[in-house]
């Protein structure tokens, strides 16, 4: 069993517990309610500047404990001032210790739009995501049959939201492409051996074509590999270690993001 495999498996059983407590009916109740899905395209795809997803992230497969995080939703509004486009809530609950209630606040204390940031493999867990606020929902393809990605970028966007589909080869990205997605994103992160590989990003984007919107995924350390993704053509990079580890997250992502603006990208980036 793969990493993905097993934290899929746990996925699966929270969701059996959350589906016997609150049918889909009511889980659409609570969506329709909620105000329309803000555009995320139009916040991580502008002209002249590489934008930042920054990641509210407690825990990870990879390196364990990363951040207690007691209050979320102060960690997203201080990611929000240093000028990030949009904010990352992970809400698996096992293996990252995030939750809907994480999602829920920070959803409540910020402007931005927000993503959810789980392994979702049912339309069930869509619908929630809208009943919790969610503008993105992340669709990991190694992680989904095709017909099942297609109905679930379906589904994210018939409600207004906006799919992240995740890839990690130039396969990935026909599978992606193929389903619909608007937003690609492409994970340095190996979900096998876990390693992260900077160099995947610039190996596979040129496959995604140009009308769609190109996320850098994982091991940003630092304003350098902001630059380095952004030679590569990526319009944002979602970053979520290096961020909760910092003592001044806010002095942080607005490093990013003037590292992502600066002068010198212009000519790469047309
Ligand atoms: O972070 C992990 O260890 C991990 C393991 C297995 C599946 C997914 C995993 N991470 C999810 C992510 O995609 C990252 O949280 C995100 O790209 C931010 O990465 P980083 O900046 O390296 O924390």
């Amino acid at each position: 069993m793969t990493v993905l495999d097993d934290i899929v498996a746990g996925v699966r059983e929270d969701l059996a517990v959350r589906e016997a407590a609150t049918p889909l009916a009511l889980v659409k109740e609570l969506a329709a309610k909620r105000p329309s899905a803000l555009d995320a395209v139009a916040r991580l795809r502008v002209e002249d500047a590489v934008t930042v997803i920054a990641e509210v992230k407690r825990s990870s497969p990879s390196k364990g404990s990363l951040a207690a995080i007691k209050d979320p939703a102060a960690l997203a509004v201080e990611y929000e001032k240093g000028g990030a486009a949009v904010i990352s809530v992970l809400t698996e609950e096992r293996r990252f210790k995030g939750s809907l209630a994480d999602l829920d606040a920070v959803r409540a204390k910020v402007d931005i739009p927000v993503l959810r940031k789980d392994f979702v493999v049912t339309p069930y867990q869509v619908w929630e995501a809208r009943a919790h606020g969610a503008d993105v929902v992340l669709l990991i393809v190694a992680a989904l049959e095709q017909t099942v990605l297609e109905s679930l970028v379906e589904r994210v966007h018939s409600l207004g939201m906006t799919a992240l589909v995740e890839v990690h080869d130039t396969e990935e990205v026909a599978r992606a492409v193929d389903a619909g997605a608007r937003v690609i994103g492409v994970n340095a992160r190996n979900l096998k051996s876990l390693e992260v590989d900077r160099t995947t990003f610039s190996r596979v984007a040129p496959s995604i074509p140009s009308h769609i919107v190109k996320i850098a995924e994982s091991g940003v350390r630092g304003p350098h590999d902001v630059v380095d993704y952004a030679r590569a053509g990526a319009d944002a990079v979602l970053v979520g270690e290096a961020l909760v580890t910092d003592d001044a997250p806010r002095n942080s992502v607005a490093d990013l993001v003037a590292a992502g603006a600066h002068p010198s990208l212009r000519a790469v980036r047309r």
